[in-house]
């Protein structure tokens, strides 16, 4: 037996669909043996990372901007999305400018989204709700709330149902960019400073493994969706699509719209001010 045997690096996945594409090809290229992987919701998984527990793994974009002097960014990846995004959504009973003073949910699952949500509607709609966190649950969102903030498949469930429901819908991804400009990024992979340090060839495999992953599912979206359909509320046709639509790049402009949203969330006090040149990529 091996004493000291070497352990495999600790990475975190977001247990959405949205991240289906990449974990798929993980799957395909046998990747996964080579990780210890930890899927769950982005707030624990931003915990997680921040906290230690984990060395490598997707955060939430604010998470990362309160803690990057601990991480360093993976090049080239995100989750994003370049005008609509169809899984980031406020929910309303009512238009969003008579939400003054009202009560809105804020999904607990969600860090960046819901600091968007309300410096949006501070800043664009001149409203100030009565926050409150709750679980990502629609059904309960609307009882006790006039409006809620959702991601992930309950946000994409409601697009689809929020309609028929009389409940108006508000793509965050589409209402940044109309307000920015810019495309959105709402997580990013970022590795442990100390962790990178010691393990350097280590965040490059895994970095590797990522790219090739989405990479080789973005060549097969409609097996991919197809896949995914038989164990999901959403129907292949829509699945294709929301693949499609969201965006798990970070090349030039996303950075200019993660800087943009950066500076806001400064502004509001929200998260330090990135360094001059930042954010920093790892280098490998
Ligand atoms: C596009 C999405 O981006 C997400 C939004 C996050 C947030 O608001 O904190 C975190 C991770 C991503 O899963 C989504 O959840 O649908």
């Amino acid at each position: 037996m091996r004493q000291d045997a070497p352990r495999r690096p600790r990475v975190g996945h977001i247990q959405f669909l949205n991240c289906l594409p990449i974990y798929y090809g993980l799957v395909r290229t046998g990747a996964l043996l080579d990780v210890d992987l930890t899927k769950d919701t982005p707030d624990r998984l931003s915990e997680a990372l921040v906290g230690g527990d984990l060395d490598i793994g997707p955060i939430s974009l604010v998470e990362y901007l309160r803690h990057a002097d601990e991480l360093l960014l993976l090049p080239d990846i995100a989750v994003g999305s370049d005008g609509p995004v169809l899984s980031v959504n406020v929910v309303s009973q009512r238009p969003l400018e008579e939400l003054d003073g009202r009560r809105v949910a804020l999904g607990s699952t969600s860090r960046t989204s819901v600091l968007l949500a309300r410096m949006l509607l501070a800043e664009r709609y001149g409203v100030r709700p009565d926050y409150y966190v709750c679980p990502p649950d629609l059904g309960v969102m609307m009882q006790e709330a006039e409006a809620g903030v959702l991601i992930g498949d309950a946000a994409l469930r409601a697009l689809y149902e929020g309609p028929d429901m009389g409940l108006a819908v508000t793509d965050l991804g589409a209402a940044w960019r109309e307000w920015s400009g810019l495309p959105m990024v709402f997580a990013v992979w970022a590795a442990r400073r100390e962790f990178a340090e010691r393990h350097p060839g280590q965040v490059k495999d895994v970095h590797d493994a990522f790219l090739r992953s989405r990479d080789l599912c973005l060549t097969q979206i409609d097996d991919v969706a197809a896949d995914a359909a038989r164990w999901e509320v959403f129907d292949a046709h829509t699945l294709a699509n929301y693949f499609r639509t969201l965006d798990f790049s970070l090349g030039v402009r996303q950075v200019e719209g993660l800087r943009a949203f950066a500076a806001k969330a400064t502004e509001a006090g929200e998260a330090p001010s990135l360094p001059a040149g930042g954010p920093e990529f790892i280098q490998l």
